[in-house]
């Protein structure tokens, strides 16, 4: 039986460690700022910017959550990103994804300075990442929450095979990035691969993100493969799971994350602890 990865566990583990680090920037009379965009009313998106506004009040950071209209056009929305981008209290903006049609995200996260991009979307961003320049670097949440797992479970990555199934900007690009620059062989397969489960069967490291109730099953996978699944999905009754069917993995691998607490999470938590990062990196540029 594989090891369950607390990811509830972890975050709390490291939301600990960023109360300390709060508490040491406010006695340099500094309060880490974030804003959080939401725009419309999508309820999944709601409930996410609830939490990280929760969490990140509780942790003592000056958290803003902007609510604007599903209507807003885009111009409106890049000037109040704009403003943001001004305001010297507030160190990291995040704008929810997805957004309605009418917006172009890449001209959002575009608009988004870079450092104050605490999602690490904004290309800039990710071309750092890409040519793995990463000092103060903001990097995306999902992604590094996944690296905090590797590091805490002590699973080395150097020389591995990495299979990171799904490419998008939000995790599977950052993802096999920051695989690649551990030294991991990395191979990124999306909805076009064909023979997906050969490609699977061979990983040691492998990632999931592309968004299908337990599609990832035990004979796709290697014996004593990490199995990190990224999924959200409801089944049939509506209970939320993953991209992988938990039940018949588990027994395969040697360790594997649950759905939920697993990834969920530590995004949240990465998010939390980079908008402080930010704050340091601002403090460090200014004192
Ligand atoms: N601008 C961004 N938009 C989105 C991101 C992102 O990183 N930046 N990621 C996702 C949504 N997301 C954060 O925004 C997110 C999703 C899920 C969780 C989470 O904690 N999930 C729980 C289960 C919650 C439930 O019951 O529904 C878990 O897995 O245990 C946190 C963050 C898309 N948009
Ligand atoms: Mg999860």
């Amino acid at each position: 039986m594989a090891t369950i990865m607390d990811g509830k566990a972890l975050a709390a583990e490291i939301d600990m460690r960023t109360a300390n680090r709060i508490q040491r920037l406010a006695d340099q009379g500094i309060t880490p700022g974030l804003v959080v965009i939401l725009v419309g009313k999508d309820p999944a998106s709601q409930i996410y910017v609830r939490n990280k506004e929760r969490r990140a009040k509780k942790l003592g950071i000056h958290s803003i959550v902007r609510n604007l209209p599903e209507t807003i056009s885009e111009k409106e929305l890049i000037k109040i990103i704009q403003e943001y981008n001004e305001d010297p209290t507030v160190h990291a903006i995040l704008v929810q994804l997805p957004l309605p049609e009418q917006i172009n995200e890449f001209h959002v996260t575009m608009a988004i300075s870079p450092t104050k991009d605490v999602d690490g979307f904004n290309p800039f961003n990710l071309g750092k990442l890409l040519i793995n320049k990463t000092d103060q670097t903001p990097i995306a949440c999902t992604p590094q929450g996944i690296m905090s797992f590797f590091k805490k479970y002590q699973i080395n990555l150097d020389g591995k095979k990495a299979v990171m199934v799904g490419r998008s900007t939000i995790v599977g690009k950052p993802m096999a990035a920051l695989l690649t620059n551990a030294n991991a062989t990395v191979t990124i397969a999306h909805s076009h691969t064909h023979h997906l489960s050969e490609l699977t069967r061979e990983a040691d490291i492998l990632i999931v993100a592309i968004g299908v109730a337990h599609y990832i099953k035990a004979e796709d996978v290697k014996p004593g493969a990490v199995v990190i699944d990224v999924g959200m999905d409801r089944d049939s009754n509506g209970k939320l799971v993953g991209d992988v069917d938990f039940e018949s993995v588990e027994k395969k691998a040697s360790y594997i994350t649950p759905v939920p607490k697993g990834v969920g999470p530590m995004t949240i938590t990465t998010l939390i602890s980079q908008t402080v990062t930010m704050a340091e990196w601002s403090s460090e540029k200014n004192g």
